[in-house]
């Protein structure tokens, strides 16, 4: 007998790939679950199955960096803040932080089949009675306009998301004069892709084109060093409020145009943001 449960949550991280560098995900997760029915004629009760899958993911991969640590150029060592990433492939990067922020594969590159046979194992190892094996499936979520992703922290969130390399990939919707305006998502959202967001305030060091973000957060002190160029520095904490309107006036400022975002966090939710350039007459959004 199987049991299954279609979207039971998702799970934000980043990973890294030596050709993209830096990558932002969101992924559906699926489950499907074999075993044997109890005397109460179930395998297990869909009250008890969603959250113990969604502990378990968010207790351990969930806003974390994977680390492929057999993929050449990575290299991984222990360091005052916990755990220090450095790779050379497709460009150089540090990341520091507690134990906890990452999670080490050892392969030479992360894949969705890989991760969701990963959790699956994982899952089984803890399985409660009846249930002889669970299989995870991630998927990402079908976007049919512009989407990007990016990676980020928040040092004052009092959960994972404090972690300074976790990621979403999201939706971008732009609205100018009543209407989406499709080539100018494109447009956003392929600048946006695989950039690293972060608050102009957390920026401790920049020099030679690489630019060192640092914070001491609960969990404790991360930094992270990359290309500049790689990056997008807000004035305020990367939060999906303060990138909405931070899009928003950067859009509308740069056509001139009256500007409405939508601004997701990954898979549905997200925040709304309208800037005007002052100079121009109102414009209906
Ligand atoms: N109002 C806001 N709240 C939160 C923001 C934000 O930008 N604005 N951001 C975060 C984190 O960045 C985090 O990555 C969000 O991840 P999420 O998976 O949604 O966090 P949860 O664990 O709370 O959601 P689940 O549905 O339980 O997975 C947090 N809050």
């Amino acid at each position: 007998m199987s049991l299954f449960v279609k979207q039971l949550t998702h799970i934000d991280v980043s990973l890294w790939c030596s050709q993209r560098g830096l990558v932002g995900c969101s992924w559906l997760v699926d489950a499907v679950l074999d075993g044997e029915l109890g005397e109460d004629g179930m395998l297990f009760d869909f009250g008890e199955v969603k959250p113990w899958i969604k502990r378990t993911l968010d207790s351990g991969l969930d806003h974390t960096l994977l680390v492929p640590t057999a993929a050449s150029g990575i290299s991984v060592s222990e360091c005052p803040e916990g755990l220090s990433i450095r790779t050379t492939t497709p460009y150089p990067m540090e990341v520091r932080g507690p134990q906890e922020a990452f999670t080490l594969l050892p392969w030479q590159a992360i894949t969705l089949d890989k991760v969701a046979e990963h959790l699956s194992q994982q899952l089984t190892e803890q399985r409660p009675k009846n249930v002889h094996q669970v299989t995870l499936t991630l998927s990402d979520e079908a976007i049919e306009g512009a989407a990007y992703g990016y990676t980020h922290g928040l040092k004052r969130h009092q959960g994972n998301c404090q972690r300074i390399a976790h990621g979403h990939r999201s939706r971008l919707h732009i609205f100018q004069q009543g209407a989406r305006q499709p080539k100018l998502e494109q447009q956003w959202a392929t600048w946006l892709d695989n950039r690293y967001l972060l608050e102009e305030a957390d920026i401790t060091s920049q020099e030679k084109d690489f630019l060192t973000c640092s914070y001491r957060a609960a969990q404790g002190d991360f930094s992270i060093t990359l290309p500049a160029t790689l990056c997008a520095v807000l004035p305020g904490p990367t939060t999906v409020e303060n990138i909405a309107a931070w899009l928003a006036k950067e859009v509308a400022t740069q056509s001139g145009q009256a500007t409405r975002i939508q601004a997701f966090e990954g898979i549905n939710k997200g925040a709304i943001a309208m800037f005007s350039p002052s100079a121009l007459p109102s414009t209906r959004l």
